[in-house]
């Protein structure tokens, strides 16, 4: 793997919330040289295409200027017209071979929960997989139980080649343990949008990579 931490950004767009805004002061931080930074525009269903479409084309001279991935939640069409980086799926979405053979070379990430969902992801073609929920989360609901650092663990043991992203709950404070339990990188929601300093809780995840020294032997 040539990145040893990653930081996903994913978007918030529930309402009151301002994502241009969170991913301004954001992607204002600079990436450490040893840090990936994506950032997934996660859309609420609700969500027409059209602005869908217009928050993506929004973001993407912010991640480009950044020098961060880009990817699309669910909506694969709409990546592809964005000229988004790629696209996540997960089980209520296209199944992975289906979205690989949409996205072609482009970035794609899936959902998984357990180690034999992760084999069959990853040997679809999934180029990262978001494992979760790692901890306890109110930004999405109907998740089943957190599955814990111990989770994320049996997850990565399954697929070594594979980028685990764990995602849920997740805080700088838990990037040491998530990454000890096997994960490359993080996803975050809350912890950055819902941030009365979004920028300092971005500086913050990568303080904590940085201190775990994440993955500078793989
Ligand atoms: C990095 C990452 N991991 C997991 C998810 C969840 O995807 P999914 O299960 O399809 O749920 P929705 O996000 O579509 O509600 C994700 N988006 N990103
Ligand atoms: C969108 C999403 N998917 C999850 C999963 O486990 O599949 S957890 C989640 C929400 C993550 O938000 P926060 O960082 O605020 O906890
Ligand atoms: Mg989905």
């Amino acid at each position: 793997m040539s990145q040893p931490g990653r930081l996903h950004l994913l978007t918030d767009t529930r309402p009151g919330t301002r994502p241009l805004a969170v991913l301004r002061a954001a992607l204002a931080v600079p990436v450490p040289p040893a840090v990936g930074l994506v950032v997934q525009v996660r859309v609420e269903d609700a969500w027409t295409d059209r602005d869908a479409y217009g928050l993506v084309a929004a973001a993407l001279p912010l991640c480009r200027a950044a020098g961060a991935a880009c990817l699309v939640n669910d909506r694969l069409d709409v990546a592809l017209a964005a000229g988004a980086d790629g696209g996540h799926v997960g089980a209520e979405d296209l199944p992975v071979d289906a979205a690989r053979r949409v996205l072609g070379a482009g970035v794609l990430g899936a959902t998984c929960r357990s180690a034999a969902a992760a084999r069959d992801h990853a040997a679809a073609g999934a180029d990262y997989l978001g494992v979760g929920p790692a901890f306890a989360t109110g930004t999405k609901e109907g998740l089943p139980a957190a599955i814990g650092p111990a989770g994320v663990a049996a997850v990565a043991a399954a697929v070594p080649g594979t980028p685990v992203i764990a995602i849920g709950g997740v805080t700088p404070d838990r990037v040491a343990e998530l990454c000890a339990a096997g994960a490359y990188g993080v996803a975050a929601v809350s912890a950055v949008t819902a941030a009365a300093d979004p920028a300092a809780a971005v500086a913050a995840f990568y303080a904590a990579f940085a201190a775990v020294g994440a993955g500078a032997s793989r």
